[in-house]
């Protein structure tokens, strides 16, 4: 059994790891962690997220000595804002556990990216570097080598495994950017209290127009400049991204779809499902580990449906199918059946 700790275990994503962990057969709790100061430091999670009731009641425990988590731990589990993230790695690093870091902090190499993105000098260039970017279906190679995994964030998720099917067979013309429009549930913005998420507040609108710290995540691991936008939907979870790009010319309907259909052929093994020419739908993803995509083609244009749970495939199953691979489990142990 690999010992895996929990940091941020109180929040949306962490509870969303707890139970996965308690669930995974080769996986064992070995803490659930809040900041030192939380208000909910020795609270059992189950009073906080009562669906875990009477299956983990642990306490949430205050992070004093991370140097003692470390050592106790195999596998952390970063469920933490990206400047939290981004101190603390380094101390797991070194003393030889494997991080998944759920936050933005490791994801995009580039000198300027997290001044101008994220508000802060990154100070661990050497970790950044070694940070495999844990796109589950299209990483797996480098997953299994990583001892840094950087989990993808929700929107990029969405947009890059519905997109890289066709630039990777070639098929677009990136001359014209592909355009993302997605709309995410307010989980997406974490369980702290904040006026943008308060019940009454919250109105179907875009956001980050422009400047969302997502639209040069996409583009630097698509490897093609997109325009995205992200908007805010009256709804708990889940993340619909309705994409549209041009296709090079010749480029017949039938292409799309076996472009599609080759990259992931490995049902059992991969958390995507096709879905051909209907669209995809929130409600078949939610409280679920899978993207669902569909496509359809109109002359030289092609418009994409993705759909996925914010806080699972684009959040805590990403990063548990990117623990099983590498650990050489089944890539979806814990996340189906
Ligand atoms: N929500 C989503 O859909 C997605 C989130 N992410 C990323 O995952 C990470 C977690 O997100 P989410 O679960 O939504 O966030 P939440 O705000 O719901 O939870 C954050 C957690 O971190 C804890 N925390 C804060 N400061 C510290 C600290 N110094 N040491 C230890 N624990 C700390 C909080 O508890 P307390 O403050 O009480 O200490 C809480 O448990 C973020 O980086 C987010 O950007 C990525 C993809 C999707
Ligand atoms: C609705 C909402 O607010 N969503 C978040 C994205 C959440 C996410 O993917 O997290 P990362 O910050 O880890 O990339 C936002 O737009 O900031």
């Amino acid at each position: 059994m690999l010992n895996t700790s929990i940091i941020g275990a109180s929040g949306y994503t962490g509870a969303e790891l707890a139970a996965m962990v308690h669930k995974h057969p080769h996986l064992q709790l070995a803490g659930l962690y809040v900041s030192e100061n939380s208000l909910d430091a020795n609270k059992a999670i189950s009073e906080l997220h009562g669906q875990l009731r009477g299956q983990i009641d642990l306490p949430l425990q205050p992070l004093t000595d991370v140097a003692a988590v470390a050592q106790a731990s195999d596998i952390v589990l970063l469920a933490t804002a990206h400047e939290v993230s981004h101190d603390l790695a380094p101390v797991f690093l070194a003393a030889g556990c494997q991080v998944f870091d759920l936050s933005g902090a490791f994801r995009v190499k580039g000198d300027d990216f997290y001044t101008q993105y994220y508000g802060f000098a990154h100070q661990h260039a050497n970790w950044l570097d070694a940070a495999v970017y844990g796109l589950a279906e299209w990483n797996a190679e480098a997953i299994a080598q990583a001892q840094l995994v950087a989990v993808p964030g929700c929107y990029p998720t969405a947009s890059q495994l519905a997109l890289k099917p066709l630039l990777a067979a070639g098929l677009l013309d990136t001359l014209q950017w592909p355009v993302i429009n997605a709309v995410s549930g307010v989980s997406g913005a974490g369980r702290k209290a904040s006026m943008t998420n308060s019940f009454c507040e919250v109105s179907l609108m875009a956001y980050g127009v422009f400047t969302h710290r997502h639209q040069p995540e996409i583009s630097a691991h698509l490897g093609t400049d997109v325009i995205f936008t992200p908007h805010l939907g009256n709804f708990k979870r889940g993340i619909l991204a309705t994409i549209t790009a041009k296709l090079a010319p010749g480029v017949s309907p039938e292409a799309v779809t076996e472009a599609m259909e080759a990259a992931y052929t490995q049902p059992g093994q991969q958390a995507v499902r096709l879905l051909g020419n209907h669209t995809a739908r929130l409600q078949d993803v939610v409280n679920t580990c899978f993207c669902d995509i569909g496509w359809n083609v109109q002359g030289q244009h092609v418009i994409l449906t993705s759909a996925i749970d914010n806080l699972l495939k684009g959040a805590s199953s990403q990063a548990m199918q990117c623990i099983n691979i590498r650990n050489g489990f089944a890539p979806l142990t814990a996340l189906v059946g």
